[in-house]
């Protein structure tokens, strides 16, 4: 049997889009009018489906394989008149939404890629240019009715870290699935619902008509957990080769957090302006091998590990209000019950008794201090040998009031203190310049706006980044760079960054796409929102 192969994701030889298409059509015309009737009338209607119309359009399938060979793997009329026909119904945001849930999920079970297929009109408007930056990476630019507005630039990533079925997920991790509620799967937090979310919201306000005045970037990285080299590197050397400025850039970093922190009374916004440093040191023992009858003293595994204890036992100083932390809780202050609202509003006093409280929990303590984690440990080839060679990998992430260099020098003179410990810097950089959020940045006042107009009641406050983004790296483009994503994380929800069980609940994912479609519209604005008349 001879095995063709066509992309995975080809609505034209695939019969079920046209199923789909008869779904909809029969669901619209009910007209459903909130979400239990559209689950009702789409289970009822696709019950409905007949035997006859699924083998016509099984036999069908030759016509349109052969207009896929003449299309040279193109696009054929078949696609196009499905999405046409789709582009005439008159969707509300409730349908759209449910189109684009039914469509994340597809991506997520069913191709790493972006698909053309699945925002064709991104992918065809005159007013999208797209472009494919180091093989992998994505560079959209949207252009705006007024080229004297200054551009910003909006920053997600495709690539994930690994997950393994071994790790007792509930679901597997990539197949998507939908379980009460959420949708599962490695990235849905990091960072492929940012992606899905920007892309779904740009198709829908394309879909309607609306031409942005303010031009605006989208960058999808395809390596950042691997430091954004190939990918965000790149794109901003092309923007810096284009003369490109941008008036602010949003990516990945912070969120709307409830009940994650203690004391606070309801959700906050959390903008971050700055993000911190980070290194990766390496450290290594060396020893001659030998017979294991014969151990001597020290091995390089004993040696080893007891210099990893001496830096879990010794964390760096705790530095707590003396970075963007400080203003992030002196905003918040008023927002936390007494007597932590009195606290809050005087660090200068109480600074060091709050790092003493938030440094118990692991997401808090990451606010306080440089944090350091050993991530990695090899040593030894044989039972019966003693190892020769061990090395440990240590990840920090530097807090805004230290610098690489302050960092370094601790580690290597006080906290591994042994001179048979060799110290490698990996890699390293500072913390991250802390972009302004007064009321008259732009940038910051617009994100603020759109978390406002959605949740009107909410608590929005400069936040700081406790891991790394690919933000970092536009940072000779714009000094206003802010990481925030409008997903609502609860208590276990930080666990889920890197763990098991990662996903987006439908309300957040929603919620993504919602913000950044009224993100587009905001930036339009011609007055910032008078901060006087917030009740913040
Ligand atoms: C790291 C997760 C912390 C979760 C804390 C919860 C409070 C903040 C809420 C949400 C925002 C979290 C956004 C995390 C973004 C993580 C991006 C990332 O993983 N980047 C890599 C980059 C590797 S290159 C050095 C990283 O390891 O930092």
């Amino acid at each position: 049997m001879n095995v063709l192969e066509w992309p995975s994701q080809s609505p034209d030889l695939n019969p079920i889009e046209n199923l789909w298409k008869d779904l909809k059509t029969a669901v619209h015309k009910r007209s459903p009018s909130n979400l239990t009737e559209l689950e009702l009338f789409c289970k009822e209607e696709w019950a409905k489906m007949s035997v006859s119309r699924c083998a016509n359009l099984v036999e069908s399938y030759p016509k349109r394989f052969a207009a896929v060979i003449a299309a040279k793997g193109g696009s054929t009329k078949y696609y196009f008149m499905l999405y046409e026909y789709l582009c005439t119904l008159d969707f509300s945001v409730f349908y759209f939404l449910k189109i684009m849930i039914i469509r994340v999920m597809y991506h997520f079970a069913f191709t790493s890629q972006l698909s053309v297929t699945s925002f064709p009109t991104v992918f065809s408007s005159s007013k999208v240019k797209h472009e494919l930056v180091a093989n992998y990476s994505h560079l959209f630019w949207v252009q705006g009715s007024r080229p004297e507005l200054q551009p910003y630039m909006l920053l997600a990533h495709t690539d994930v870290v690994p997950a393994s079925e071994d790790d007792a997920w509930e679901v597997p991790p990539f197949s998507g699935d939908e379980k009460d509620g959420f949708i599962y799967g490695r990235g849905t937090m990091d960072d492929k619902g940012s992606v899905m979310g920007i892309l779904a919201a740009l198709e829908y306000i394309l879909m309607k008509g609306y031409t942005p005045q303010r031009g605006f970037y989208i960058g999808l990285g395809h390596d950042e957990e691997v430091h954004g080299l190939n990918g965000a590197v790149n794109i901003v050397r092309l923007l810096k080769e284009r003369g490109v400025k941008l008036l602010f850039v949003l990516d990945e970093g912070s969120a709307i957090l409830d009940g994650i922190l203690k004391g606070l009374d309801g959700p906050a916004a959390l903008i971050a302006t700055s993000e911190k440093g980070a290194t990766v040191l390496k450290l290594s023992v060396s020893m001659p091998p030998s017979h294991a009858s014969m151990p001597p003293r020290e091995t390089t595994i004993g040696i080893l590990a007891a210099a990893v204890k001496r830096l879990e036992e010794n964390p760096m100083k705790r530095l707590f209000g003396l970075g963007p932390e400080g203003g992030m809780f002196e905003h918040l202050a008023h927002k936390f019950r007494f007597p932590l609202n009195f606290v809050m509003s005087n660090l200068w006093l109480f600074a060091p008794l709050i790092a003493r409280i938030m440094e118990r929990n692991e997401t808090t303590n990451a606010f306080v201090r440089t944090t350091t984690a050993v991530t990695m440990f090899n040593a030894g080839v044989k039972e019966n040998v003693i190892a020769s060679y061990a090395e440990a990998f240590v990840n920090m992430r530097i807090h805004s009031a230290q610098t690489l260099k302050e960092v370094h020098s601790v580690q290597r003179w006080s906290t591994v203190g042994d001179p048979r410990v060799k110290i490698e810097v990996v890699y390293g950089f500072d913390p991250l310049p802390i972009s302004p959020y007064d009321e008259t940045s732009f940038g910051f006042q617009i994100i603020k706006k759109t978390v406002l107009d959605m949740f009107p009641s909410m608590i929005v406050a400069p936040g700081m980044c406790i891991a790394n983004t690919d933000s970092r790296h536009f940072k000779d483009l714009s000094s206003s760079i802010y990481r925030f994503t409008p997903a609502i994380y609860k208590p276990g929800d930080a666990q889920r960054f890197h763990g098991i069980n990662e996903r987006t609940s439908r309300e957040n994912y929603e919620g993504m796409v919602q913000f950044f479609f009224r993100l587009f519209q905001n930036c339009d604005i011609k007055k910032l929102p008078d901060v006087s008349l917030d009740h913040n």
